[in-house]
């Protein structure tokens, strides 16, 4: 938790007054939710976008005045954690089933900032669980479609029953054992009918906070 926190913490040091924030969902990004919270209090002057109920409901608990998509187009900056980062800074997200509203808002932001402790960080993300939205609607017709492109696939629960979605959607937790190019299977996972969105997030992060036992280093994307 520590070194979530830290992260956590230190990526909500970039957010000045006057911007415009995504506010990510999660255990680490939740940290940052709560410092934004103390600096709202203490005067900080911002408008944010939650990318989750769950994100909302302590935003507004914590008195950060919050906006949508269609008062605000686009963001200056997003802060949000995710469950695999790589060296080339792809993701993969959606361990908390938000990856659809994340995606959306990540999409209008100017900057993403990615927030996580050092286990999140892999050399590939081959044989990682990736998320998949699907929509309820034959979602088994879905799944056989993702088998086909080469993934195992299992049907998020909770409590017994299907996971549901802030969007209501099921939620299929895949893998595919060799993940040679990121890019191309979040192509061929959008493209398959009844997939509403993938967890995977390419070439959307440009800077990863990665909390350590050493503090907080940062990653930039190769290039940037
Ligand atoms: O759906 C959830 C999100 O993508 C989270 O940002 C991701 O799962 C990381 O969460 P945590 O910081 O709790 O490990």
């Amino acid at each position: 938790m520590e070194k979530k926190r830290i992260a956590g913490e230190e990526a909500a040091k970039r957010i000045q007054s006057g911007m415009r924030v995504g506010l990510g969902t999660g255990s680490t990004a939740y940290y940052t939710i709560v410092e934004v919270g103390k600096r709202v209090r203490e005067g900080l002057d911002i408008v944010a976008i939650p990318t989750s109920r769950e994100t909302e409901r302590l935003a507004r608990e914590l008195g950060i005045p919050l906006t949508d998509f269609r008062s605000c187009p686009r963001l200056d900056l997003t802060i949000d954690g995710a469950d695999a980062v790589t060296p080339d800074l792809q993701l993969i997200k959606g361990g908390g089933g938000a990856l659809l509203r994340e995606k959306l808002v990540a999409s209008i932001s100017d900057e993403l900032i990615i927030v996580v402790d050092d286990s999140k960080l892999y050399d590939s993300l081959s044989g990682l669980a990736i998320p998949v939205e699907v929509v309820p609607f034959a979602w088994e017709t879905t799944a056989t479609r993702i088998e086909q492109l080469g993934g195992r696939w299992k049907l998020r629960e909770r409590n017994g029953e299907a996971f549901i979605t802030d969007n209501h959607n099921f939620i299929l937790d895949t893998v595919f054992d060799e993940v040679a190019d990121p890019a191309d299977l979040a192509r061929r996972l959008k493209l398959t009918t009844g997939v509403v969105d993938s967890g995977l997030f390419i070439d959307m992060a440009r800077e990863v906070a990665v909390g350590t036992a050493a503090g907080v280093e940062w990653r930039k994307k190769p290039g940037v």
